[in-house]
Formats: structure tokens, sequence, C-alpha cells
């Protein structure tokens, strides 16, 4: 007999399973905010896995919940619920000195805004030797890291300069190599290229790219940037608190040797069998309220409750379901998206 007890062991079975795989695991989150007596729910039950050494970047409309998620990851905040894993780290159940020590150790960071990267009166070399201090390094190893990672990122240039010497860009550049400085094994970048120009952000998403393929470490970066894709292989977009969409870039070699990038969007399919329908396709069959959905041989049709041509496969054994109406929220987020 199936009892209380059974149905939780089960679940808790399927969720240990979830990602078990992954470097970083985001299970079902939800993170609740309370503002002047009104919820708002910035993340809705958010699936995410990221294995070690992707290169991924998150983007969506604005107040999708992009910083929201990057605060748990970064362990800046807790979720309110569900269940989130970067490494050996559970983040739903560090201690604070757990926490100081994650973020120390397993997580480095670069932010949207430069002042906030870097130290204004030290140089770039000082502010990449400035973490490894804190940790105890000696001197000389300090200077061949600072160095080492300023040649990586391309500019070693800057070296003796003070943040105000440089350009966005250069800043920028430097305040990955501070982020790395104590060999993290996962990147978070928020909105890194936010302040700079196209040619510039370029410039700093090929040095997010060099940093993941020469020294392995995952990189998240999360963005408004429409070009981050043609940098990353993995693009995931995050609608109403939920990833929604992946686009994943795979190199292809043709018959006659030459090698194309192929990319393929697909929509994503969550724990509860959710997908989100794009908003385009939902207007072009006016799907809405309840949609008729089939099972075919290889695929799952979807079809308006009153189709406008009667279907000749018609989904009469097919199973029924609802797309919700598009709430005031989607279509903000929707319009923010088109821009
Ligand atoms: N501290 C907070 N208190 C109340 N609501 C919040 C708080 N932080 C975020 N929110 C709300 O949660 C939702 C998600 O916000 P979040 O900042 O994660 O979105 P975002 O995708 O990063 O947006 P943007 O690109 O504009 O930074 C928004 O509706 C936002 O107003």
């Amino acid at each position: 007999m199936t009892t209380l007890d059974t149905l939780e062991e089960r679940a808790q079975t399927r969720s240990a399973a979830f990602g078990a795989d992954a470097l970083i695991v985001c299970d079902s989150l939800v993170r609740i905010y309370q503002s002047e007596g009104i919820e708002v729910q910035a993340l809705q039950g958010l699936d995410l896995l990221v294995d070690d050494g992707e290169l991924v970047a998150i983007v969506g409309a604005s107040g999708s919940g992009k910083s929201t998620l990057l605060s748990v990851l970064s362990g800046l905040d807790v979720p309110t619920a569900g269940r989130v894993r970067v490494g050996p780290w559970d983040l739903m159940a560090m201690t604070p000195a757990q926490r100081v020590q994650y973020r120390r150790t397993m997580v480095g960071f670069v932010w949207q805004q430069t002042a906030r990267n870097l130290v204004p009166y030290l140089t770039a070399a000082e502010n990449v030797a400035f973490p490894l201090a804190l940790a105890g390094t000696g001197s000389r190893e300090r200077a061949a890291r600072a160095a080492e990672l300023l040649e990586l990122l391309g500019v070693a240039y800057c070296a003796e300069r003070r943040p105000g010497q440089m350009s966005g860009g250069e800043q920028q550049r430097v305040a990955i190599a501070v982020a790395l400085a104590c060999s993290p094994r996962v990147l978070f970048a928020d909105e890194p290229t936010g302040e700079l120009d196209t040619a510039t952000s370029h410039d700093v998403l090929e040095g997010l790219r060099m940093v993941n393929r020469e020294l392995g470490t995952t990189v998240v970066v999360v963005t408004h940037d429409p070009g981050v894709s043609e940098h990353v292989e993995r693009t995931v977009a995050i609608r109403d608190g939920r990833t929604s969409s992946e686009v994943v870039r795979r190199r292809h070699t043709a018959d006659d040797g030459t090698e194309h990038v192929v990319a393929e969007e697909f929509a994503v399919l969550d724990r509860a069998g959710r997908v989100q329908l794009p908003q385009e396709y939902r207007e072009a069959l006016e799907l809405a309220g309840r949609v008729r959905l089939a099972l075919e041989d290889s695929h799952v049709s979807v079809w308006p409750d009153k189709p406008r041509v009667t279907p000749s496969r018609g989904p009469a054994t097919g199973r029924h379901a609802a797309v919700p109406e598009p709430s005031r929220g989607e279509a903000a987020s929707d319009q923010e998206e088109q821009r």
C-alpha cells in the first residue's frame, strides 16, 4: 500500500537523482520577496543544471529573475524553497561561516559596475594580488599569478595602471583576473558588459571564453547582451522566474571538411512536464485557455481548442490541457524582449 512515507521517500530519491553529475544544480527553485505587503515571485520553480567546465549564458527580460538566481548561486541570498547545490556545497544548509568559505574558495564574481570590482587606488597587478594576500599567499607567488592572469586576459600592459587609467573594457578584463586569483571552480559574471559598447563587450566576452578554455573554469554569465550567444555554447533564457528555452551551438564538420557552427533552439520541459510556448506560436494559432494535446509516433502536437481548419488527423483521442492567458507581467516581458 502507498503511504505518505513511501511517497516522500520516492520524491526524495527522485530529487537526489536530478543533476547528480552536474556541478551546479537548481531544482525547483522558488524565491518570494515580500515588499510592502505585496508578494513577488522572482523565481517560480526554476530548474537549471550546469556541468563542470561549461560556459553558459543566462539571458532574459528585465525582471525575469536573473539577478535573483545569481544572488542565490553566489551565496548572497537564500531561496524560499527548492534545492541548490554548487559542487559539494548545499547552499540551502550552509552556516554563515561556511557561506564565507564558499565565497572565498569555490566561486569568483564579476559585477556590472566596474567600481565594485576593483580597488581604485591599487594598480591592476595589486588588485589581482589583493585576494591572494588575504588568503596568505607569499609575495613572489602573488606577483607571478597576477602577471599570468593579466597576460591571459590580454591586459598585461595595464599591470601598473590604476582603474582610473584604464578603459571600461580593460577594467572588466582586470576584474575577471581578480575574480580568478584564488582559482575558483566557478566564475559568475552579472552583466559584465552592461556599461560597455559593442566592440569592448566582445573583448570581455572573449576573455570569459578564454578563461573557460584555458583554465577549465566553469563560467555562468548573466546578460542582456544579445551578442552573447556567439561567444558561448549554451544560452539559457529565463522567463517569469523559470528557464524557458535554450540555444545550443555546436561545431559541425561538413563532408568537404569545412567547419560550421550550428545553433539550435530548444524549449525547456521542466520536471513537472511544463513547456512555455513562444508568444508568436500562441498568437499565430490563437492558443489561449484550453488546448488539445495529441501523442504522435515521434512527437506531441498542440491544437487550438477550436481549430480554424478541421485537422485531418484530429486529436480526438488526445489529452486536453490549459494554456494560461498571458498575464500582464508576461505581456510586459514579451514587449521587453522584442525591444
Ligand atoms: N529585494 C527585492 N524585494 C522585492 N522584490 C524584488 C527584490 N529583488 C527583486 N525583486 C523582484 O523580483 C523580480 C525579479 O527581479 P530580478 O532582479 O531577479 O530580475 P532581473 O531579470 O535580474 O532584472 P534586470 O535585468 O532588470 O536586473 C522582479 O519583479 C523584481 O522587482
